[in-house]
């Protein structure tokens, strides 16, 4: 639905270019919701401007339903982003008119008749829970609410594609989780197809189906969000893994733990979550089991945990342990330290 095909940006800027996106290629299947996380600076911004041509490529294309933004002509275009909506950080709405007017003038320039203005107005509205703000101005809304209004007004368009710049990004938790509750609703019940850039792990977690990790401009890992937590290939999406799992145990004594026994991280997929293996392992063979840390979270479709325990017993014991746990389905690692390193 969205290909973004070997896209380079370069920004001129006085004194020197900055490659601001290097190469990059991403698929967004429809119907999916895809983020893309970094750290700041990454490119992201620059990444998600590109699904609509906010911002133009220095090279590569920009594909969605099989037509090259790149090469349209600017009518043509124009039509296209109709069917794109976006949201953004600071929720972009204009101060001096209401929360109806916010939503109803930007279709009024499209063309669209008075009266279909008004009853998508009130259909939005309802969707995003703000049936009763429709007469007030924005400096009396929360940001929630404020962000909401901004939700209705992309989607008012009636868009197949929701672009997502931050948008939870300057609200509070429960705030943020309401925004996603309800953009995973947008999701499943219009069917609109959502690409979301962040920083947050947390974002990512509750309703992302794939992401891609950004850095420097290139994306260095990509691929279904529970592979990205049980496997994280590169160090920068280790981090961000580590963020919602932090390993909290002082290096000093896993150093003189694992003089005993090994400390293991375990990772626990789907059904593996909810099976006592541990207490099975301490039963059945003849070893000391010590809970160090541990968090169970939900992935967007299933449930996945870390556990870090430290195992006591002789070689063979342990062996047969390990073996029983990854024949459960747990995906087992040694933490080790070496010279004070992890
Ligand atoms: N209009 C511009 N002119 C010059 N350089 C720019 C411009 N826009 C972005 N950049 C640079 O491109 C790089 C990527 O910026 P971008 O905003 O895409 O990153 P980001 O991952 O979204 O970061 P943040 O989360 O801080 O917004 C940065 O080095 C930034 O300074």
């Amino acid at each position: 639905m969205i290909e973004l095909k070997h896209i380079t940006k370069v920004f001129k800027t006085g004194k020197s270019d900055v490659k601001a996106l290097d190469d990059v290629s991403l698929t967004v299947e429809k119907g999916e919701i895809f983020g893309v996380i970094g750290y700041s600076g990454a490119g992201k911004s620059t990444l998600v401007r590109m699904a609509n041509l906010l911002e133009e490529p220095t090279s590569g294309d920009v594909i969605i339903d099989s037509d090259n933004l790149v090469t349209l002509s600017k009518e043509a275009l124009r039509k296209k982003r109709q069917r794109i909506g976006m949201i953004f950080q600071g929720f972009n709405l204009l101060k001096t008119l209401t929360v109806y007017q916010n939503i109803a003038i930007p279709l009024k320039l499209t063309g669209v008749a008075e009266n279909e203005i008004k009853t998508r107005v009130k259909k939005y509205l309802e969707i995003v829970g703000l049936s009763d703000k429709t007469d007030v101005y924005p400096n009396q809304l929360s940001g929630g609410q404020k962000q909401r209004v901004a939700i209705a007004r992309a989607l008012s368009h009636e868009p197949d594609i929701l672009l997502s710049d931050e948008a939870t990004s300057a609200l509070d938790p429960d705030t943020t989780d309401q925004i996603l509750e309800l953009l995973l609703k947008i999701n499943r019940e219009l069917g609109i197809t959502i690409l979301l850039i962040t920083h947050e792990m947390h974002v990512i977690q509750r309703i992302c189906d794939r992401v891609a990790v950004m850095e420097n401009g290139k994306i260095i890992e990509q691929g279904p969000v529970v592979d990205l937590y049980t496997e994280p290939k590169h160090q920068t999406t280790r981090r961000f893994v580590e963020s919602i799992f932090p390993s909290q145990t002082p290096k000093h004594i896993i150093k003189d733990l694992q003089k005993e026994g090994p400390i293991l991280d375990l990772t626990f997929v789907g059904s593996a979550t909810e099976s006592p293996s541990l207490s099975v392992i301490s039963n059945r063979y003849q070893i000391e089991t010590n809970i160090l840390s541990g968090n169970i979270v939900e992935l967007k479709d299933q449930t996945f945990g870390k556990l870090r325990a430290h195992i006591k017993g002789s070689v063979q014991e342990t062996t047969k342990s390990i073996d029983y746990l990854t024949d459960q389905g747990v995906i087992v690692r040694e933490v080790v330290i070496h010279d004070g390193i992890y």
